[in-house]
């Protein structure tokens, strides 16, 4: 059966990254995507206002939304602190298992879990199942549509607290219009905008910090 294009990355990562090395692994992604081909991670240039992000709040409990091949959990992990734990969610079973290779070719799975399934049925299970109090950092990068619904329901199951960083990808293109209406418009959120161009392209692009003021 043909290779799917997450497959060609998962083995140009593992033919060309350094095993353990993370940072490799984030730069071999990258070599791939802008010469070869395009595909849906965060990318290089989004990438370093994320981790400027990760490094001035140096969260210990995080959750992405949308893992898609781990670009970004290796690249958010690769600047935890040891203790520091990843919850990553995915809903399609092919993406998982690409990204669950990836992280673990990084060296970084003791510090990110993947979990498949549906972000609305994950999220309120958090608490319980998944012995999470609340959360210091939330990467939205998955459906665009969802945005808005997800952070709901973080802030209906008490999943953030005074201080808690949402940082969402793609807010200009492909956009998520209904999520920072609200979000610019809810006074318990204090909100950064941060241009920038879509991964690997010189279209506009854009991300959106909002912290949590209880
Ligand atoms: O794609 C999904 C949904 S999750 C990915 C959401 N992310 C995006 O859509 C996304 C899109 C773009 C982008 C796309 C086209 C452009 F022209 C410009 C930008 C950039 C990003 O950074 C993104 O994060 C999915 C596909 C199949 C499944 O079988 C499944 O289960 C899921
Ligand atoms: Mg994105």
């Amino acid at each position: 059966m043909a290779q799917s294009k997450e497959e060609r990355i998962l083995n140009f990562v593992l033919q060309n990254a350094i095993k353990g090395d993370p940072q490799s692994v984030v730069d071999t992604i990258d070599k791939y995507c802008s010469q070869k081909e395009w595909a849906m991670n965060v990318g290089d240039e989004k990438g370093l206002i994320l981790d400027k992000i990760l490094e001035e709040t140096k969260p210990s409990a995080l959750l992405e939304l949308g893992t898609y091949c781990g670009y970004s959990a290796v690249r958010i992990a690769r600047l935890l602190k040891p203790s520091a734990c990843l919850l990553t969610i995915e809903f399609n079973p092919d993406f998982a298992a690409i990204a669950k290779q990836m992280i673990e070719f990084a060296g970084v799975q003791d510090k990110v879990k993947i979990l498949e399934g549906p972000s609305e049925t994950i999220i309120p299970q958090l608490k319980k199942k998944h012995e999470v109090d609340t959360l210091d950092f939330v990467f939205l990068d998955h459906w665009k549509d969802r945005y808005l619904p997800d952070t709901i329901l973080l802030l209906e199951h008490g999943l953030l607290r005074k201080g808690s960083v949402i940082l969402a990808d793609n807010v200009v293109c492909p956009g998520a219009p209904d999520f920072i209406k609200y979000i610019r418009n809810n006074n318990s959120f204090e909100c950064t905008n941060y241009p920038s161009h879509v991964e690997y392209m010189k279209v506009k692009d854009a991300m959106e910090k909002a912290v949590f003021l209880g």
